[in-house]
């Protein structure tokens, strides 16, 4: 692979993407580290040529020449002989497609014969620097990725870097991509994160509620037709003493009835930046005819795809960490490097769970059937139910069968949340698209536990308890973790 990584790579770095106020010199300095960067102000010459479209000429180029002349042979081309109805959606912009799960969907609507760009800004890589945090697994660098990419599949996935909530570098992207659907992981995704400090929590929410509306306005100015399919979450619902809809509940209150969007009981900021966004995104699809779904996905698990599996340096990400890390992934590696499972609190705190295998399934099922114009969709993204209790169990018993030895503690519980409570929450509309869903079984137990036990030299143990409390947020700014 090595020829492959000596091609000298031009990025357009916004002047906004910078969390929490971090000078601009400092984003460069760590972006530096990893490759070449033009920070030049003029415009910026691109390396891949359009074809017969006319494009704007300032955003990204972090595609290798050689690539790019084959992308301009064919620049619509969907390879995928299976789709043959060309209604549906050819180009799809991925924003966040750096990110755990953005990685793994890019890479499979790329596999499936979309034409696919990614959208980042590459700010969650820094969170990594910032909180002194690392992935399970090495990643490569998005380039290096997108380089092996092409050179296994001969599919060129196109790149943009920069942040969504510049409008201006938004609006060159539309104009270069022409996406017919964007589906949109880049937001800051952990709860935990949002709760750290007051500036923590306002980047939350300014990241992911501007950069929401600015999609949406980009929509309504360039691509009217373009899908929106948004990452929301589960989260969003709280845990209700009823049963929870897929997005809307019909009401019989004083002899009358209504269908209205079902009840949002958030508990972070993170997850109330989600709220704010399914508020918006419905908003514009009444008022503008913007067509959209909301996914709301439940707590994501695993690491494989039959895509990142390809090659080494495809492969995804892996958090175990207190502020990024999900229950089960967490678990796995706790159990691997022989650290107590932590479990918070009672344990009874039951989610909505899936495999990273259906979440790139449920998004391409979206975008393969879309919504209609005005129609604003929510799909409970998740396959079966856990308490944290009984994720425990099963990792101690499959931890078992490896000869591994699992203890579990509870710790005291950093969120403000209910530790028994009913939950029942429907998941039926990504089935009747056809989702297949890989059920969390003993095999995959097996293998997430093998992969935690392949890497765990690059465990850090500091990582692993909870770091962040919802009762200490304060205005002063935190350094996590420092255990
Ligand atoms: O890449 S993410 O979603 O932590």
């Amino acid at each position: 692979m090595a020829h492959l990584l000596s091609t000298s790579l031009s990025v357009k770095i916004s002047s906004s993407n910078r969390p929490c106020g971090q000078p601009l010199n400092q984003v460069r300095t760590t972006l530096a580290s990893s490759f070449t960067i033009k920070t030049s102000k003029s415009p910026f010459k691109r390396l891949v040529s359009k074809g017969d479209r006319t494009r704007k000429s300032c955003v990204v180029l972090a595609t290798a020449a050689p690539v790019s002349k084959e992308v301009s042979a064919n620049p619509r081309s969907g390879s995928d002989e299976s789709r043959s109805d060309s209604s549906k959606p050819q180009r799809v912009m991925v924003i966040g497609g750096d990110g755990y799960c953005g990685w793994a969907t890019a890479l499979h609507l790329s596999n499936k014969g979309y034409e696919v760009a990614i959208v980042d800004s590459l700010v969650r890589r820094l969170f990594d620097h910032q909180l002194g945090l690392d992935s399970l697994t090495p990643i490569s660098s998005i380039h290096n990725r997108l380089r092996c990419w092409k050179a296994i599949t001969g599919k060129t996935i196109e790149l943009y870097i920069g942040d969504i909530c510049d409008f201006e570098f938004l609006s060159e992207t539309f104009n270069s991509f022409e996406p017919d659907a964007v589906v949109h992981f880049g937001e800051q995704r952990s709860a935990p994160y949002s709760m750290i400090d007051r500036s923590r929590a306002l980047f939350t929410q300014k990241n992911n509620v501007i950069g929401t509306l600015n999609v949406l306005f980009a929509i309504k100015e360039f691509r009217e037709e373009c899908h929106l399919v948004k990452l929301g979450t589960m989260g969003e619902y709280g845990t209700p003493n009823i049963d929870i809809e897929e997005g809307y509940i019909t009401i019989t209150h004083n002899g009358r009835t209504d269908t209205l969007p079902y009840p949002k009981q958030a508990s972070s900021f993170y997850h109330l930046s989600k709220v704010h966004d399914s508020n918006n995104i419905a908003f514009t699809c009444k008022a503008w005819g913007i067509r959209a779904t909301d996914l709301n996905q439940g707590v994501v698990y695993g690491v494989k795809t039959d895509e990142t599996s390809m090659h080494e340096q495809l492969c995804n990400r892996l958090d175990y960490d207190g502020v990024f890390g999900t229950a089960l992934n967490r678990f796995c590696v706790q159990a691997a490097v022989g650290h107590p499972l932590t479990v918070y609190g009672k344990g009874g705190q039951t989610r909505g769970y899936l495999d990273i295998r259906d979440t790139v399934q449920c998004v391409e099922l979206a975008i393969a059937n879309p919504a209609k114009p005005g129609e604003f969709r929510v799909f409970n993204q998740f396959t079966e139910q856990f308490s944290v209790n009984e994720l425990a169990a099963l990792v101690t018993k499959a931890g078992k069968k490896l000869g591994l030895d699992v203890q579990t503690i509870s710790v005291p519980n950093p969120r403000v949340e209910a530790e028994e409570h009913y939950y029942n929450a429907k998941h039926t509309k990504l089935i009747e698209l056809g989702l297949k869903p890989h059920l969390l079984s003993d095999s995959l137990l097996d293998s997430l536990l093998n992969f935690a036990i392949e890497f765990k030299d690059r465990v850090d143990t500091k990582q692993i308890m909870p770091s962040v409390s919802w009762k200490k947020i304060g205005v002063k700014p935190q350094t996590v973790p420092a255990n």
